[in-house]
């Protein structure tokens, strides 16, 4: 493990900025209940844990297993956690039963990969992509950086590639996982991690370390990828058939019991794909884990079966007793242990060590994703990875480094690098977030659970009352602008509207509806609620959220359908719309992170969507006009440009947030026009309601400047932020 170097002071913004917003409490807030019995208050530990994350004192080491739905108790004492293997397995170790610890690299890296034109980002419920353009957008997601600068530049060029390409939106399940399951990352901290970022080698690296010494032992290790079995996405968009990315893979499994040789490669990875289409003949998606598993297994060195087979394949949970507890899982998972078998012709009586390797991926894999957001494979990191829990209130987070080192049939896979967001205690865990934290808590659980089959037990899941984030993420206000969190009364009223606005999100993502009329019909619910109701959603409630994502998407396509009907006035009207919810999103989820700082994550790929929107937008302005504009804000430049400024990043974010203010009171009227909704609120930031409607603002060479202002403020803004969670070696903006 190498350590990155990075000096970048962070800060906890806990106290940073904005008001927080007025709330009511109640009691009977709304939630959507978790799919676990509500009488199982706790997360499950582990038989080598006092609890999720504290593991026991190794003399106090059990090989029994707790029945993982027990209830605990966390009158334990404290312990010091470690990255060590839990006792059991350590002891396993020493007898020389166990499954070695997978020869430490135990990445399983679905590349070399090459990216094609196209790029997205996902959110939890659907993705935006855009083809050819630099138009993706910001999504709920955590975790989907990789780093620019490392990548190739015939790649680089190719993400950078911008104009006028087409957007749009396409449903994506997190995870994608085989059955449904989102895989990411990893768990269990350590020792102190302070605030700066660690990097694991990636598996293929440590891989080839193994293998080299192997090579020198007479063996044959090399360790490599699928050979020549390039996948290429392809999802339905609204503009036809768009081609996410190209996945190449190159190398071999030269481990494999019959070892290919070159001329029989081809042959026997036809008969890999002909039988996995067998196995999983409905998704594509879903052989990449048996693929996963299956390198999982030959990066493996396995000696006799191990005792804490079927529970840890090496050092790596599988959660086997919980996957094959549920039949639907099951059958999968037995019919895809089978076919690994047989491709490794194990001979065996028992699938058991097949079985853990799948049921270790779906626990432990991540979905890599370059820095624009697509996935470009999934990976099984070593256990200091895959040790990391999870928390809704995440204090780390991580990203992928993608080099040039990385691709190709030598490339040695993505590093994670895991870094600190907030301030980490010595002895506190270190946690990273698996799901998307812009969700409820109820939605959160139930995210968790089925993809992870656990119930945080989080301070945010535990809070009681619910975290203030919660309940305005969950919240409405009154048509009298009280700000409440619904009861059971009303829980009726906002379920109506929640769906009428989902259903409306789903129509427009599967062409169901053209983009107008769901423009029209989440803005009336919006704006107007539902019935006869007073109550009007919460503008920082989930689904609100959710709708100014694809508002603002579906706005943008507006803007490219007019343009093809050469009606160029509305035209850059839509674009105007589109571009005015991607701030107000930005603005939104600026209060939140003033809250909850591990959403600063999400923020910054807001404020990057915004920058980007706005700068779009005032390119268009600008477009044919003559002279040159001067649109350097000094106070801002000082600030970033001065890496030795003794100012913390607090202060420069105040700085920053103040002038979006200034320019953005300037320009909100403007940028609102023709959107009854947007213009109830005083500002993107100031999000107090104008009471009336704002008189509308005519453009202007002052205002197109203001414009092109508040876009540079954005894009530092998103900089900064991108800067607090990844460290300046991850700048995604500048
Ligand atoms: C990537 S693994 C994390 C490491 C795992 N705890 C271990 O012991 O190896 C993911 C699994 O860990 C468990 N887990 C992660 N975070 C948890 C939490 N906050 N509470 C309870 N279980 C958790 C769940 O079983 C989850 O499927």
């Amino acid at each position: 493990m190498e350590a990155e170097k990075e000096v970048e002071q962070q800060e906890n913004l806990t106290a940073m900025k904005l008001p927080v917003l007025p709330i009511k409490p109640n009691s009977h807030s709304h939630s959507i209940s978790s799919p676990i019995h509500s009488s199982i208050a706790a997360s499950v530990p582990f038989s080598w844990e006092e609890q999720p994350g504290k593991p026991k004192q190794h003399s106090s080491s059990s090989s029994s297993s707790s029945s993982p739905l027990t209830s605990y108790s966390s009158s334990s004492p404290k312990t010091h956690k470690s990255l060590e293997l839990p006792p059991r397995l350590h002891s396993l170790e020493n007898d020389g039963r166990l499954l070695t610890k997978l020869n430490s690299p135990i990445t399983v890296f679905d590349g070399p990969y090459s990216m094609t034109r196209s790029r997205r980002l996902d959110s939890p419920s659907f993705r935006m992509m855009v083809k050819g353009s630099g138009d993706c957008y910001g999504s709920f997601r955590s975790d989907m950086y990789g780093d620019l600068d490392d990548v190739d530049e015939e790649t680089k060029q190719e993400n950078m590639s911008s104009g006028g390409g087409s957007l749009a939106l396409v449903k994506k399940r997190r995870g994608l996982g085989f059955f449904g399951f989102s895989r990411r990352r990893a768990l269990k901290r350590k020792t102190e991690f302070g605030r700066g970022s660690y990097v694991f080698p990636s598996s293929v690296e440590r891989e080839s370390e193994c293998g080299r010494k192997k090579e020198e032992e007479g063996e044959d290790k090399s360790i490599g990828y699928g050979d020549g079995d390039g996948i290429t996405c392809s999802q339905s968009s609204r503009f036809g058939e768009v081609n996410i990315s190209n996945i190449s893979r190159t190398g071999s499994f030269s481990t494999l019991p019959t070892p290919p040789s070159s001329s029989s490669k081809s042959h026997f990875w036809t008969n890999v794909y002909a039988g996995l289409k067998q196995v999983v003949p409905w998704k594509n998606k879903k052989t990449t884990d048996i693929l996963a598993s299956l390198r999982l297994l030959n990066s493996t060195t396995t000696t006799t079966s191990s005792a804490s087979l079927p529970h840890r394949f090496g050092d790596l949970l599988t959660n086997h007793h919980l996957l094959m507890a549920d039949s639907s899982f099951s059958v999968a998972i037995r019919r895809a242990a089978s076919f690994i078998s047989s491709v490794m012709r194990s001979g065996g009586n028992t699938t058991v060590l097949e079985e853990a390797a799948i049921c270790a991926v779906l626990t432990n894999a991540v979905e890599v994703q370059d820095r624009a957001g697509v996935a470009i494979g999934i990976a099984v990191y070593g256990s200091r990875f895959s040790w990391i829990n999870h928390s809704c209130s995440a204090n780390a987070c991580y990203r992928f480094v993608i080099s040039p080192h990385s691709q190709g049939s030598e490339g040695n896979g993505p590093k994670v690098v895991v870094r600190s967001i907030k301030r980490i205690k010595s002895g506190e865990e270190i946690t990273v977030s698996y799901i998307d934290l812009l969700q409820p808590t109820g939605l959160r659980q139930s995210d968790l659970w089925s993809k992870y089959r656990f119930i945080c037990n989080c301070g945010r899941c535990a809070a009681s009352p619910p975290a203030y984030v919660d309940s305005i993420l969950e919240g409405v206000v009154t048509l009298d602008h009280e700000i409440t969190t619904v009861g059971h009364h009303d829980g009726a009223t906002v379920g109506k509207m929640t769906n009428h606005i989902r259903e409306a999100i789903d129509d427009f993502l599967s062409d169901d509806i053209n983009p107008e009329t769901c423009c029209e019909k989440i803005e009336g619910v919006l704006l107007h609620g539902i019935l006869d109701s007073s109550l009007r959603l919460h503008p920082s409630h989930h689904v609100a959220l959710h709708a100014y994502i694809t508002l603002s998407s579906a706005y943008r396509i507006r803007s490219i359908d007019s343009k093809t009907e050469t009606d160029l006035g509305r035209a850059f009207d839509m674009s105007r719309i589109g571009a005015a919810y991607s701030l107000f999103l930005a603005g939104v989820s600026d209060h939140l992170v003033s809250t909850e700082l591990s959403f600063a994550i999400s923020a910054a790929k807001f404020w990057t969507r915004a920058g980007e929107s706005l700068l779009e937008l005032a390119c268009k302005f600008l477009m044919g006009s003559s002279g040159e504009y001067d649109v350097k804000c000094r106070k801002c430049l000082i600030l970033v440009e001065n890496h030795d400024s003794h100012r913390g990043i607090k202060e420069k974010l105040n700085q920053i947030i103040k002038c979006v203010t200034d320019t953005s009171q300037v320009t909100w009227s403007f940028l609102t026009r023709g959107c009854p909704y947007l213009q109830k609120f005083k500002s993107p930031i100031d999000l107090s309601s104008t009471g009336r409607q704002c008189k509308s603002e005519e453009s202007s060479v002052d205002q197109r400047v203001s414009i092109l202002l508040l876009s540079f403020h954005c894009l530092l803004y998103a900089d900064l932020l991108t800067d607090l969670c990844y460290g300046h070696k991850s700048h995604a903006v500048s």
